[in-house]
C-alpha cells in the first residue's frame, strides 16, 4: 500500500510494503489513489514520492510477475500516468531504486537522493528487460552508450555517479533527513514550467551513434553473457528509443518483455535470486536443526593457517568481511613474505579504486597478525586450516590446534574433498571441527561449501555459515563424502567429455558446445587455465595414471571400470596448461594466449584411437550436452537421496557460482526440471544398459526413478518432500 499526508503544500505518496517496498499490485493502487488525491487538492502544489522503512524501491513484486500485467494499474500505465501529472512530482531516493523503483523515478520531474543510495536496473538479471518504460526513458537522460551499460548488465550505482550522468537532480548527505530534503526541494521547485521535466518527451542526445554504440554492447554482451538471451533484447529495445517515437519505442519494449517474461531462462533465473536467498536458511536434514532455532558463537578472533593461493584468498575475505584480528601462521618464510606482500598489494589496489577507504586500508592492514607458533593461538575464536591438500599434514595441524585452543574454538579444514571426519578425530572435541571448503581465488568467488562432520555441534555449524555470510558468500551447508557436492558431481563431467575424446569427438568442439550452452569456458579450456596437473594428482592418489600402471596392464580400464587415460598423456608429457608455456589440450600463443587446435594434441588422441582399435565416430551437439551434463544430474540426485543437500537449489548455488555453470539456466537441478525428469532419466537408463558397471556414474539414482515412476515430471520445490514421503512409505 502507499500512505498519504500533506504537507506545506506538498502532498506525500510514501511506499509502504516492507521490508523492501516492491511495487505490488497493492502499492501500485495505492499510488495511484494518492496521486489522484493530490491532484484533486487545491491546496497541494507539488507531490513526494518516498519509500518507507529502509529503502526507497526494489521495483516490481517478483513474486507476483505471473499477474503484473493483469491488474490496472500496471507498471508501465503507471508510470506513464505518473509523467503526465500536472503536478510536479519529485522522487526522494534512499535505499535502493532499483528496477520498477528506478522506473518510477524516471517518470516523476525531479529526482533527489541520499548519497549512499544505490540505483540499477537490474532486470537482465532476472531474464526481463525494465518494462515500465526504463529503455525509453534512460537513454532520453543520460543517452544510449550509458543506457546500454546499464540495461544490459542491470549493475548498481552509486548516487553519486547517477547525479554526474543525469539521473539525480540533487544529492543530500547520507545522515540527512531524506523525506525533510526532499519536501524542501519539492517547495522550491513549485511553479516552474514541466516542460523540459517529462523525460519521454525528450531526444535521446547520442541517437545518431545508436549503430555504432550497438555493435560495440553486442560484441562485449556476446562475451560476458554467453547464451543468455535477455541482454540482447535490451539492447534491442534501447535502440528503438534511439529510432522511434517514445510511444512506438514503448510498444517495442512492451513486445521485449512480453516475449522474456515467463521464458525459461527468467524462470531459471527467478529461482537463482530465491534460492541465493533460501539458502541463507540452512538445515540438517532428518534432526530439526537449523538456522531458526542455532546460534553461532560470537568470532571476533580468526586465525588462518598457510598463506598458499587459497590461505591468502581467504584471510582477504576476512578482513572485507570487517574481522579486527586476523592472525596469519606460514611456517615457510618466502611463503609468508609473498602471502603478506600479495594481501597487501591487493587491498592498496582496492582502495586505488575506491572500493575501500584508506581508512578501512589501514584498519585492515592493523588487523593481519601473523604468529609464529600454535601457542600464539589459544585465544583465537576461529580457525580455518587452508595448507597442502594432504591427509596426514591437516591431521598433524588439528592435532596440535586440538591440545592449544580454547575448548570453544570452531575449527574448520578448507578440504577439497578430504574426509572432515576422519581429520576431526585427531582433536579431543570432534564436535568443535568443521569443514569450510573456500574456492580459488577466495577473496573473489561468491561460494563457500560448509561441511558438517559427524559430529559437527549445531554451533559449530552455525557458526561457519554466519562466518560465509558475514563475509558475503553464497554459503551452503552440505555433508561429508568424497569431494562434497561440487567435486563429487563434476567429476563425471570430466570423465564423460574424456570418454566422448575417445570415440570421435575433439577437444575444440565439446568446448564449442559447452560455451553455446552457456558456460564461460568450455571442460578442456577450464582444464589447461587451472592446470591439467591438479586432477592428475589427484589420480595418483589413487593408483590410476598412466604411468602408474604395470606392464601389460589394460589401458582402458581401472579396477575394473572404464578409464579413458588421454588426459594422463597431456600431463606426462608436459602439457599441463597455460602454466607450461602455452600448452594443454590447446595452444595459446601469442601476447594475448589466442587459444588455437595444436596438431600434437590431435595427433596423439588419433594414434590413440588406432592403438585401441576405435573407429571414431561423429558425435553430435546434443550427444555432447547430454553425456557431459545428465551423469553430474544423476549425481545430484543421489546426493538429495543420501542427505547430503537438503534440497535441489542447494546444489544449483554450488554449481553456478563454483563451477560456471551458467546461471540462465538455474544451474543443473533447475535445468533437470526444465528438461523434465522422465527424459533425463531414459537417457541415464540408456547409458546405463549399454555401459552397466564398467561406467558406474550411469547408474540411475533410485530417488529419481522413484520420483519418475510415481509422479513423472514433478515440480523442482517437491522433489525432497515427495522423496521424503515415498520413503516413509515404503517402510
Ligand atoms: C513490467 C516489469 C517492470 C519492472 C520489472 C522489475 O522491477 S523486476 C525487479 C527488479 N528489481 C530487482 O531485481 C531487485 C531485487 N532485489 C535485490 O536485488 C535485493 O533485494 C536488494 C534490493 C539489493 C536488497 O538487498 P538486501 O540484501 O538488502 O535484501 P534481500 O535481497 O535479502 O531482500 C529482502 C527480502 O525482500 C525480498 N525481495 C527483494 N526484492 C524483491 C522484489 N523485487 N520482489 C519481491 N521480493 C523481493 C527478498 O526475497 C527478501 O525476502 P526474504 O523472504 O527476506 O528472503
Amino acid at each position: 500500500m502507499a500512505n498519504y499526508s500533506v504537507r506545506n503544500q506538498v502532498a506525500i505518496i510514501s511506499l509502504c510494503s516492507p521490508p523492501v517496498n516492491a511495487l505490488s499490485s497493492d502499492v501500485r493502487r495505492g499510488i495511484l489513489d494518492s496521486l489522484k488525491k493530490a491532484e484533486q487538492d487545491v491546496k497541494v502544489a507539488a507531490i513526494v514520492i518516498c519509500g518507507e522503512g529502509r529503502t526507497f524501491c526494489v521495483g516490481a513484486d517478483i513474486t507476483e510477475f505471473k499477474s503484473e500485467f493483469k491488474t490496472f494499474p500496471n507498471l508501465f500505465e503507471l508510470v506513464d500516468i505518473l509523467e503526465s501529472s500536472p503536478k510536479p512530482i519529485v522522487a526522494a531516493i534512499h535505499g535502493h531504486a532499483f528496477g520498477g523503483g528506478l522506473e518510477v523515478a524516471l517518470a516523476c520531474h525531479y529526482r533527489v537522493a541520499l548519497s549512499s543510495a544505490k540505483l540499477a536496473l537490474p532486470e537482465v538479471k532476472l531474464g526481463i528487460l525494465p518494462g515500465a518504460g526504463g529503455t525509453q526513458r534512460l537513454p532520453r537522460l543520460i543517452g544510449i552508450d550509458s543506457s546500454m551499460q546499464w540495461i544490459a548488465f542491470g549493475d548498481e550505482y552509486s548516487a553519486q555517479i547517477a547525479a554526474n550522468i543525469g539521473i539525480i537532480d540533487r544529492i543530500f548527505p547520507s545522515n540527512a533527513d531524506i523525506l525533510e530534503s526532499a519536501v524542501q526541494y519539492a517547495q522550491s521547485i513549485i511553479g516552474k514550467s514541466l516542460i523540459n521535466r517529462r523525460v519521454s518527451k525528450l531526444p535521446v542526445k547520442d541517437a545518431s551513434k545508436v549503430s555504432h554504440i550497438m555493435e560495440k554492447y553486442k560484441q562485449i554482451v556476446g562475451k560476458k553473457s554467453r547464451g543468455a538471451i535477455a541482454p540482447m533484447v535490451c539492447l534491442e529495445a534501447i535502440k528503438h528509443a534511439a529510432l522511434l517515437p517514445y510511444v512506438e519505442g514503448m510498444k517495442k519494449e512492451r513486445m521485449g518483455i512480453e516475449a522474456l517474461m515467463g521464458s525459461d531462462q527468467s524462470k531459471s533465473l527467478i529461482y537463482m535470486f530465491f534460492a541465493e536467498r533460501q539458502v541463507r536458511n540452512w538445515t540438517i536434514p532428518g534432526t530439526g536443526i537449523n538456522s531458526k532455532n542455532t546460534k553461532p558463537i560470537k568470532v571476533e578472533k580468526v586465525a588462518v593457517i598457510g598463506l598458499g593461493t587459497m590461505g591468502r584468498g581467504i584471510v582477504l575475505s576476512l578482513l572485507k568481511a570487517g574481522i579486527k584480528h586476523v592472525s596469519v601462521m606460514e611456517l615457510n618464510k618466502t611463503a609468508r613474505e609473498n602471502g603478506l606482500l600479495f594481501i597487501k598489494n591487493i587491498l592498496e589496489g582496492y582502495a586505488a579504486r575506491g572500493t575501500i577507504s584508506e581508512t578501512q586500508k589501514r584498519s585492515m592492514v592493523d588487523a593481519l597478525k601473523p604468529v609464529s607458533n600454535f601457542e600464539m593461538l589459544k585465544d583465537t575464536d576461529l580457525v580455518i586450516e587452508a595448507v597442502f591438500e594432504s591427509m596426514s599434514i591437516k591431521k598433524d595441524i588439528f592435532a596440535k590446534l586440538g591440545q592449544v585452543c580454547k575448548p570453544s574454538a570452531v575449527l574448520a579444514t578448507n578440504t577439497s574433498a578430504l574426509d572432515v571426519d576422519e581429520i576431526a578425530m585427531v582433536t579431543p572435541k570432534p564436535k568443535q571441527v568443521v569443514g569450510m571448503h573456500f574456492f580459488a581465488p577466495a577473496h573473489v568467488m561468491k561460494l563457500l561449501e560448509n561441511v558438517r562432520g559427524s559430529k559437527s555441534s549445531p554451533q559449530v555449524i552455525a557458526t561457519a555459515m554466519n562466518m560465509g555470510q558475514r563475509m558475503g558468500k553464497v554459503t551452503v551447508l552440505v555433508g561429508n563424502c568424497h569431494g562434497f557436492v561440487g567435486n563429487r558431481m563434476f567429476r563425471h563431467y570430466t570423465v564423460e567429455t574424456d570418454f566422448m575424446l575417445e570415440e570421435g569427438a575433439y577437444p575444440e568442439q565439446v568446448d564449442t558446445v559447452l560455451k553455446k550452452f552457456g558456460f564461460a569456458m568450455g571442460r578442456y579450456q577450464v582444464g589447461d587455465l587451472s592446470g591439467n596437473d591438479i586432477g592428475y594428482r589427484m589420480r595418483t592418489k589413487f593408483e590410476m595414471t598412466n604411468k602408474q600402471q604395470p606392464p601389460g596392464a589394460p589401458e582402458r580400464e581401472r579396477h575394473g571400470v572404464r578409464y579413458c587415460p588421454l588426459a594422463d598423456f597431456l600431463v606426462e608429457s608436459g602439457r599441463l596448461g597455460y602454466k607450461s608455456d602455452g600448452k594443454g589440450w590447446f595452444r595459446y600463443l601469442g601476447k594475448n594466449r589466442e587459444l588455437t587446435v595444436d596438431n600434437e594434441v590431435t595427433s596423439m588422441i588419433d594414434s590413440y584411437r588406432r592403438r585401441n582399435k576405435i573407429v571414431p565416430r561423429k558425435i553430435n551437439g546434443e550427444e555432447i550436452i547430454e553425456r557431459a551434463l545428465y551423469p553430474l544430474i544423476n549425481e545430484g540426485f543421489k546426493i538429495l537421496e543420501e542427505g547430503i543437500a537438503s534440497n535441489p537449489m542447494e546444489i544449483d548455488l554450488i554449481l553456478v557460482h563454483g563451477y560456471a555453470w551458467p546461471r540462465h539456466t538455474g544451474g543443473p537441478m533447475f535445468y533437470a526440471h526444465l528438461i523434465g525428469l522422465p527424459k533425463i532419466l531414459r537417457v541415464i537408463e540408456r547409458h546405463w544398459n549399454n555401459a552397466g558397471l564398467r561406467e558406474p556414474h550411469w547408474e540411475p539414482s533410485k530417488m529419481l526413478v522413484r520420483l519418475v515412476k510415481n509422479h513423472g515430471n514433478p515440480d523442482i520445490m517437491s522433489w525432497t518432500t515427495l522423496e521424503r514421503e515415498t520413503v516413509r512409505s515404503a517402510l
